[in-house]
């Protein structure tokens, strides 16, 4: 077995661009084997069909996505893929997961939000590496990638979860060393929080010291704890999505800036329709803050699907806009801009949401006694609300308009308005 071992390491490693493993004489680990027996299988396939005259299948072709990030969603069967992606990208409601039925092919979602990227949801049954019926097209999968997500399932055995995870790993570390390995450990929910931290530290050992057995060191995994059953899914798909984003630092600053001028607690850039904060202030993260920003975003969204978003009809417009008002509807709003406040019943400090584009929306927590300087307050917000616009103005122009429904819909003034200045004031 170690000679067997040794020759397929010898096959799998090019020993002129791959660290060699550091000690040979160590038993094989599992990932190892595990690689060895796709690679002998496959050896002798080929050597079978050779033999038989048998045409070699063609890898199954995946269409491509040019410039498109794309995040791909790996794992065990019912590790909770589907319902990660439903949840987030459908706002299907949690318990409705529990209908799901198990995918049976990949699973390609486009979504059109401040940027465009695409979700794939993979059967927990298909093996990419380990397909020889049907080999893939690796370079059509990995090729164009932005993160690829493991999901783990906490609550049931995960080592074989693991051992693939590893086998994965080594895979991508060949010939895709800059896709980013995001590992969510997931269905925490119901979990201690001490069991969950020991399971976390357990699988990064076990990955860790499966790669650094391959001579893999530093390989980009990150670890997270998910659940589907509160914020976490969201707040660890933001940090996914972060790592899309070129010059995040530019917008953090901004952020930062902000919150030092205008004495905010704590400011997040939010994408409305997934709730996903694409940046933040630098001040510690604080999964409260964004828990109340969050639900802030959701009830401003279900106000616009009451008031907000429809398509008005021209005679609509024109009773809306004759008596007793007799102006036009975009001059009957408070502001030009999509605007709510609130002030927290608990600590008495207001929290502001503002439009940047019908994707986006600021949301800041302010500190107590901010209400006082709102002129101030919307002073600097104005601003940075036209830098933020400009920095997107790129990523803007080749978004799709019918994607996503209305904008973010506000209170204020006399009457209900969306972030484009129409009116609906319930008549
Ligand atoms: N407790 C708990 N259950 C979850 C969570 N996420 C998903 N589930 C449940 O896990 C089960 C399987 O979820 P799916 O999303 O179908 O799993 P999958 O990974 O897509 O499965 P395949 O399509 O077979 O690969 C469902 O019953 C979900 O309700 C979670 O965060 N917590």
């Amino acid at each position: 077995m170690a000679s067997a071992f040794r020759r397929g390491s010898e096959a799998l490693f090019d020993p002129s661009t791959e660290p060699r493993p550091p000690c040979v004489s160590r038993r094989p680990s599992r990932a190892m084997l595990n690689l060895h027996r796709v690679y002998e299988q496959n050896r002798q396939r080929v050597q079978q069909n050779l033999k038989d005259g048998v045409k070699v299948p063609e890898p199954i072709a995946v269409p491509h996505a040019k410039g498109k990030p794309r995040l791909l969603l790996m794992g065990q069967r019912r590790s909770g893929k589907s319902s990660i992606s439903s949840v987030v990208f459908h706002k299907l409601p949690p318990n409705e997961t529990l209908f799901l039925e198990s995918t049976a092919r990949i699973q390609k979602d486009s979504l059109n939000s401040f940027m465009e990227f695409q979700v794939w949801d993979f059967p927990g049954q298909i093996d990419v590496f380990d397909n020889p019926a049907f080999p893939f097209d690796m370079d059509a999968i990995f090729g164009e990638i932005g993160a690829l997500i493991w999901v783990i399932d906490a609550q049931d055995d995960y080592l074989e979860a693991v051992a693939r995870l590893n086998a994965t790993i080594l895979h991508l570390q060949r010939s895709y060393q800059h896709i980013n390995i995001e590992v969510f450990i997931h269905k925490v929910d119901g979990l201690s929080d001490d069991y969950k931290l020991d399971i976390q530290r357990d699988i990064t050992i076990r990955i860790q010291d499966e790669l650094s057995d391959q001579g893999v060191e530093n390989a980009p995994v990150n670890f997270h704890l998910t659940s589907i059953y509160n914020h976490s899914i969201f707040e660890a798909f933001s940090k996914v999505i972060q790592k899309l984003i070129p010059r995040l630092g530019q917008l953090e600053a901004i952020l930062t800036n902000l919150c030092r001028t205008c004495r905010f607690e704590k400011a997040y850039l939010f994408d409305v329709n997934t709730k996903i904060y694409i940046a933040t202030d630098s001040t510690p993260e604080d999964m409260a803050s964004y828990e109340i920003c969050s639900d802030y975003v959701d009830v401003i969204i279900d106000f616009t699907e009451v008031y907000g978003s429809w398509q008005r009809t021209p005679e609509w417009r024109k009773r809306l806009e004759g008596p007793p008002w007799e102006q036009k509807l975009e001059d009957q709003v408070a502001c030009e801009w999509a605007e709510s406040g609130m002030v927290l019943a608990d600590a008495q400090r207001p929290i502001m949401l503002r439009e940047v584009d019908r994707f986006l929306a600021l949301v800041a927590i302010m500190k107590e006694g901010s209400y006082e300087k709102m002129p101030q307050i919307n002073m600097n917000v104005d601003v940075v609300v036209k830098g933020l616009t400009e920095f997107f103005e790129i990523t803007k122009s080749k978004m799709t308009p019918t994607a996503v429904p209305g904008g973010v819909t506000a209170v204020g003034g006399n009457g209900v308005m969306n972030g484009h200045g129409v009116v609906g004031d319930g008549r």
